[in-house]
């Protein structure tokens, strides 16, 4: 819907209104071309100015609408009779111009901008380009540059510079909607031809050619399989070298192109589903909008390793006041410098002040006695962590908040620890934790909504996107992780080569197949887990590795490597070589081939052609089957917190989906049959037997993703 009024006599004001973010649903655009109509054939008024109502001028185009059958008037010509106005047409942007709306504005004669605004086309992060004449007329009106920069990137440019880019005509600190209709008034009598976009020329570089093929190469490199960035070149391209209306039609094209395209479908589902998971909800019924937080304003971080740096930082940078706490010496020294360096490269980067005078720094637990809320990130070690709860239960506030950035130890073993176990709850961060967008919040049996509340918004406030979910060995993440692992072991076992895994999962989209990611992480932190879970040793009575544990095959791969001090890039050696420690280029190791010769020599393994197929299917089913364990547990709500996770915080390939979704696109009854098939091969292979949910939802006739929670529910109710 639009709203029109006639304000200091002349002007026309058009203003959308489509809460939250006035999209362009088919009613705003309806809105829109009626009331456009009216304002130009009103002969007292000289000219018009479009905004949007609760100080955000437009969200772009309705993204709900994308999967049905759209109706209403289109936007491409709906901009271009905005475009051909015989009067002049003024946009005031105030919050945002995204996609659609940018495209709205780009039609318009004039653009006046808020100081506070942003502008962006982002319609390549969801699968798509800026379809409505943004790749014809942006080019035109800003240069192939850095046309190509904002359109295949999507990101969001500040209101200062877009009027550096010429995006704007000018900025304002005032109400742009009044500066608007000043301005409005002033142009009524200049002439409008200079000012319609699509006439420009489209100023190119003189080496056009070599531009193109550099950005594209780049694009490629950095799209892991992504076609809309990809598409957005192409369609930069032909507005450089054709005329508009060919560069229009070639734009149309390429759209279709990439509407019809699973990887749209994907991105669309990802957009709602990153949404959907601040909607969290507890197996007791608890939820997100019935549970208020409360508010935090200091908290506290135990242990200054890797992660403790990174989770300060994190704290510090989102202005909160941060006692940080290591009780050893030297290491509170070097974590001191290396915290004030991260806080000053991001303050540089930001063009900010460094938030070096929110940290108070200190050795004695004691000192964490007044705060809100005390992140624990000590050794992943459960006897090290269970002494910390007792002595922060005994130091801080009965009100404290206390969390523990476990990647998988058991929350309510901590929270026995302490007076008040409703109070504690699991945060896991990714490394780098002041980097990585993903925070798992485990609630464990006794946790509080209110715990969980108040850890997700001090997540959302740290800039995370923060999942809820419940405990269990690994939560959600490194939970479906476990299978993956396992069964890149056992291919290797088979016949394969880390290269060939690594190369069959990148070309999938991962960002580091699971052998390069192995080595990056260090390869010995498993390793401590499998000999305290006393996996990773001799079998007793023959004294020899094991390929068996529990009636269960196991690979002891891993741990053979470590044992020759193999932890991956840190010792310069691991699933691959390194020309030196701590480099990152990994190079096949012949070491490692004759390795697996001889062990499958010893254990008298036969090796067999792996392909392509086996790879993916085993790896991936294998941690989607996991996944449907982990929702028939309700260990995640929905499908949704499992696909964020993995995006986040696994490099799962966005245009993708998600494991989950990934399952739904590939059809679930596919994903059971080729289970069905590995586990009749592989009988010892617990993980590849098919999830009763997984069955239970394709004898419900493979409902789509967002009708699973329906079925899930159904299944726990039964249990
Ligand atoms: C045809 C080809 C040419 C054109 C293509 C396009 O324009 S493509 C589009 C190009 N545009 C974009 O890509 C912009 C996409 N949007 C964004 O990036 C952000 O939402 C934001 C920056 C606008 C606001 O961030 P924030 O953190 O303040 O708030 P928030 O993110 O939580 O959202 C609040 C609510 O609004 C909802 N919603 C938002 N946008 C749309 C939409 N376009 N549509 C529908 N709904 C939308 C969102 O789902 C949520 O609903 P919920 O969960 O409450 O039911």
């Amino acid at each position: 819907m639009a709203q029109y009024t006639r304000v200091s006599g002349s002007v026309g004001l058009i203003t959308l209104q489509s809460p939250p973010v006035n999209a362009l649903s088919a009613a705003v655009r309806q809105g829109i071309v009626d009331l456009m109509q009216r304002a130009l054939s009103e002969p007292e008024v000289k000219s018009v100015v479009i905004c949007g109502q609760n100080g955000i001028f437009c969200g772009g185009a309705d993204i709900k609408e994308f999967g049905g059958q759209m109706s209403g008037p289109p936007l491409i010509p709906m901009i271009h009779a905005i475009e051909a106005a015989s009067k002049p047409v003024v946009a005031a942007i105030e919050g945002i111009a995204l996609g659609g709306g940018l495209e709205l504005a780009l039609g318009c004669h004039y653009r006046i901008a808020h100081s506070k605004a942003k502008v962006g086309l982002p319609e390549v992060t969801l699968g798509l380009l800026p379809g409505a004449g943004g790749s014809q007329r942006l080019p035109r009106l800003i240069g192939v540059p850095a046309a190509l920069d904002l359109i295949t990137t999507g990101r969001h440019v500040t209101a200062a510079e877009a009027l550096k880019f010429g995006l704007v005509d000018q900025i304002t600190d005032h109400n742009t909607v009044n500066v608007a209709v000043k301005f409005a008034q002033r142009v009524t009598d200049q002439p409008l031809d200079a000012r319609r976009i699509s006439t420009y020329p489209c100023l190119c570089p003189p080496d056009v050619d070599v531009l193109f093929e550099e950005v594209m190469q780049s694009v490629r490199r950095t799209a892991r399989g992504a076609i809309a960035p990809i598409a957005c070149v192409q369609a930069v391209r032909a507005a450089a070298t054709l005329p508009y209306n060919q560069g229009m039609e070639r734009e149309r094209e390429l759209l279709a192109t990439l509407f019809t395209s699973g990887q749209a479908h994907a991105l669309q589902y990802f957009f709602f589903a990153q949404r959907a998971v601040g909607r969290w909800s507890m197996p007791s019924g608890a939820r997100w909008d019935t549970s208020k937080p409360r508010p935090v304003h200091k908290a506290a971080v135990i242990g200054l390793g890797t992660m403790g740096r990174g989770i300060t930082v994190a704290l510090a940078q989102a202005g909160f006041s941060v006692v940080a706490v290591e009780t050893q010496e030297k290491q509170l020294m070097e974590a001191k410098q290396a915290i004030s360096g991260m806080l000053e490269r991001g303050a540089k980067r930001r063009g900010v002040a460094p938030a070096l005078d929110k940290i108070n720094y200190g050795r004695n637990i004691q000192s964490v006695a007044d705060v809100d809320l005390v992140i624990e990130a000590v050794f992943e070690d459960m006897a090290l962590k269970k002494k910390v709860f007792q002595q922060l239960s005994a130091v801080c506030k009965p009100s404290t908040f206390l969390c523990s950035n476990t990647s998988g130890l058991d929350i309510d073993q901590l929270a026995c620890q302490t007076r008040n176990p409703e109070l504690v709850v699991g945060m896991h961060f990714f490394a780098p934790a002041h980097v990585m967008k993903l925070l798992e919040v485990v609630y464990g049996p006794k946790s509080s909504p209110l715990a969980v509340a108040t850890a997700m918004q001090l997540g959302k406030k740290i800039g995370k996107v923060s999942v809820a979910v419940g405990n269990c060995r690994g939560f959600v993440g490194n939970r479906m992780l476990k299978p993956y692992l396992e069964q890149a072991l056992f291919l290797l076992e088979e016949g394969a080569t880390p290269e060939f895994v690594d190369q069959v999962l990148e070309e999938f989209g991962f960002a580091m197949g699971v052998f390069r990611m192995s080595d990056l992480s260090g390869l010995d932190v498993g390793w401590k887990v499998r000999m305290a879970d006393g996996l990773a040793m001799p079998d007793s009575t023959t004294g020899q590795p094991t390929r068996l544990r529990q009636g269960r095959r196991y690979s002891p791969l891993g741990d053979l490597l470590c044992e020759q001090r193999r932890f991956g890039q840190k010792t310069g050696r691991g699933w691959y070589q390194y020309d030196k420690p701590g480099s990152q280029v990994a190079k096949p190791d012949p070491w490692l081939h004759r390795f697996l010769d001889e062990y499958r020599a010893r254990h008298a393994l036969v090796a067999h052609r792996i392909d392509h197929q086996e790879v993916l299917e085993r790896c991936l089913y294998s941690m989607i089957n996991e996944g449907f364990r982990i929702l028939e547990d309700g260990i995640a709500a929905g499908p949704e917190d499992i696909d964020v996770i993995y995006v986040f915080g696994y490099s799962w390939p966005r245009h993708r989906g998600g494991p989950m979704f990934y399952a739904a696109t590939v059809g679930l009854n596919k994903v059971l049959e080729r289970l069905e098939h590995y586990y009749q091969a592989h009988p010892d292979v617990p993980s590849l037997q098919p999830c009763p949910l997984l069955r239970k939802l394709v004898a419900s006739g493979s409902p789509p993703i967002q009708k699973w929670r329906e079925v899930i529910k159904k299944v726990r109710s039964q249990l």
